[in-house]
């Protein structure tokens, strides 16, 4: 299997588990960026794979972000290139066909808390902390997390975050919607592998539209997006798995997806 610097990949069934591994803090460098884009890319091409979940090596850091020492003499050229790899590699996994889901196993700082916020669904275990601390090392979040944090939790905890540096724990993740989901320790990669089979229950062809469907609610008005959700909705009438699905159950007997 191809090798993707500082990250363990296993597939299981239909679900790719990838764990970011460069310890001591699983943080993001040049090549870790450039792995995960090329990750994704290659199970986009796999029509095995149905979904992503992904968590980070070792029980105290899911990510502590960007590495830190990257930025420590002012260049403004590597400041330039890895804002880019941020950008490259989190907006492919936010483009994922299938479904990613993050397994947060304990901080999720900075660039880390961007990477779970580019996934799909975000299941955190309680004693998991998680910020957007870049404004106290004199930065900011570049790997859309000024964009994607508003959206999920309004822009007043944003805020917060943002500008006034506060880590959230677990539950008080959940309660303003930065999670979904808050598991005990130890729990968040088996909680985000059974969600990863509820997953592949699904049509792949369905999922794949519905996803790309809520994601443009973002930012098409929705007097045109309930067009397109009806064109989409006809266009599925051209896959095979919108037949196996109908004529599963009308059979009664478990759906054999195609992918197309
Ligand atoms: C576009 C993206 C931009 C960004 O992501 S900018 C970076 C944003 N992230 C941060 O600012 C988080 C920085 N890290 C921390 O604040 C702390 O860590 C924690 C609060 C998460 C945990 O604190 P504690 O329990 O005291 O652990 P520890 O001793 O600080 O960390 C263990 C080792 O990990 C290294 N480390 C942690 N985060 C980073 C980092 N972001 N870049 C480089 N190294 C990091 C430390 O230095 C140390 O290393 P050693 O054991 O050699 O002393």
């Amino acid at each position: 299997m191809t090798h993707y610097a500082h990250l363990q990949v296993e597939k299981r069934g239909h679900t790719a588990q990838v764990t970011i591994d460069n310890p001591p803090a699983n943080t993001w460098n040049r090549a870790s960026l450039n792995a995960l884009k090329q990750l994704v890319a290659d199970l986009n091409a796999d029509d095995n794979i149905y979904a992503l979940v992904i968590t980070g090596s070792g029980s105290k850091f899911f990510s502590a972000g960007a590495d830190l020492n990257l930025f420590a003499d002012g260049n403004k050229l590597v400041a330039t290139e890895m804002t880019m790899l941020f950008g490259e590699a989190f907006e492919a996994l936010a483009a994922f066909r299938g479904v990613s889901i993050a397994a947060i196993n304990g901080y999720a700082m900075g660039g880390g808390l961007e990477c779970a916020l580019a996934c799909d669904i975000r299941i955190a275990e309680v004693q998991a902390q998680m910020a957007l601390p870049e404004a106290a090392v004199g930065l900011l979040p570049c790997a859309g997390g000024t964009q994607q944090l508003p959206w999920l939790v309004g822009e007043g905890w944003a805020k917060r975050m943002i500008l006034c540096g506060e880590r959230v724990d677990a539950d008080t993740a959940e309660r303003i919607g930065l999670v979904e989901e808050v598991v005990g320790q130890g729990q968040a990669l088996e909680a985000a592998l059974k969600l990863a089979e509820k997953v592949a229950r699904q049509s792949p062809s369905s999922v794949k539209v519905c996803k790309q469907l809520v994601q443009r609610a973002r930012i098409e008005p929705p007097s045109y997006n309930l067009i397109h959700e009806r064109e989409q909705f006809i266009k599925l009438f051209d896959t095979a798995d919108q037949q196996e699905g109908v004529q599963a159950f009308l059979a009664k007997r478990s759906p054999q997806w195609h992918n197309r």
